[in-house]
């Protein structure tokens, strides 16, 4: 028997940080949108937990007990008191260390993957709620769709959404580490004498606009609500992604903004059309290593 599961790859539309907590996590609006660019998760009998990735980027996923499906594999079996055996293998089109969540992806996939083939019928209750202790993203990667994330971005509530929005990423060479990224956020706040802590900034909320334009479906008021309060950072740390956010926008592209903590960046496109437009062009500025038209929203981790 072999399941194999599609999880779609996020990216913030509105992503506001607020102050640093004792716990080490930030408090977040985070509006998350599933796109259909993604990875697929196979999970097939084995002998303990083993793991194989293919893929553009296959060479910087670790293969160990780090990598976050493994670590689903493991989580899932320990909850229900059963021994983990499974052959996982990750087909990996998601960019790694990129912003969009590939990682939290792959453990939410493992986490429906494994349930399924051992058969074990765990509330979807259950699952977000394991899926919370393996990481902030991991939630959503499960629920699908857009989506308000509260508390570290692991409190979800579904949000209306009407139509379809045209997307291209823009891959970096390279990785950005999303702790470095909060961290050069405090450092940014501290610098500019407003106080990093959550005593000294405001709790982030969702824009009203931003929330108007997804459920009106309409491309050119979203466009214009995109924020991401870790885009300066992502800047800070890597200057170049202001060229890629410009290349994209000169391509025609309606909005352009950092997907998430970075280094991917995301442009909203008017249609497919001009999406396919707006990649091709991205690729030949060199401002990136590759360019991916896509759209969303998709629904979360699904066996196909
Ligand atoms: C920034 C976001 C936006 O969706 O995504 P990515 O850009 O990484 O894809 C997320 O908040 C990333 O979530 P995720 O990658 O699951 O992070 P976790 O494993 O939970 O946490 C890793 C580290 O990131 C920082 N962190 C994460 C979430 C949060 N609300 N506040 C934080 O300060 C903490 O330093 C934490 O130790
Ligand atoms: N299945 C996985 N795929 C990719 N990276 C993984 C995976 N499991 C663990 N990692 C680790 O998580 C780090 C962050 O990767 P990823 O989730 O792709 O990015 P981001 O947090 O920027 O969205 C990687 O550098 C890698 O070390």
């Amino acid at each position: 028997m072999t399941v194999t599961v599609r999880v779609p790859a996020k990216v913030n539309v509105q992503l506001g940080v607020g102050g640093l907590r004792a716990d080490g996590f930030h408090d977040l609006a985070n509006v998350f949108f599933a796109v259909a660019l993604g990875d697929e998760v196979t999970a097939e009998p084995g002998e303990g937990v083993t793991l194989t990735c293919t893929g553009p980027d296959a060479a910087s996923v670790p293969l160990d007990d780090s990598n976050l499906a493994a670590r689903a594999a493991r989580l899932l079996a320990a909850h229900h008191g059963v021994t983990p055996n499974v052959r996982l293998h990750i087909a990996k089109a998601i960019p790694v260390a990129g912003g969009m969540a590939g990682g939290s992806a792959d453990g939410a996939a493992a986490l429906v993957a494994c349930d399924a083939l051992w058969g074990l019928d765990t509330p979807f209750e259950t699952l977000l709620e394991l899926a919370a202790e393996l990481g902030s993203d991991v939630p959503f990667a499960l629920v699908g769709g857009v989506a308000l994330g509260r508390g570290r971005g692991e409190i979800l509530e579904p949000l209306p959404v009407a139509g379809t929005f045209h997307w291209v990423f823009a891959v970096a060479d390279g990785g950005l580490s999303t702790p470095a990224v909060f961290r050069e956020c405090d450092r940014l706040r501290e610098e500019a004498g407003t106080g990093s802590s959550d005593a000294d900034v405001p709790t982030p909320d969702a824009d009203p606009a931003l929330l108007a334009a997804l459920a009106d479906g309409d491309p050119v008021a979203l466009a214009a609500a995109l924020t991401n309060d870790l885009q300066a950072p992502a800047i800070s740390l890597r200057p170049a992604l202001a060229e890629t956010l410009r290349a994209g926008t000169e391509a025609g592209a309606i909005g352009a903004l950092v997907s998430g903590s970075g280094p991917t960046c995301a442009f909203l496109a008017k249609d497919a059309e001009a999406a396919a437009a707006i990649a091709k062009s991205l690729e030949e500025s060199g401002t990136c290593r590759a360019a991916h038209a896509t759209y969303g929203p998709v629904p979360g981790a699904r066996v196909s």
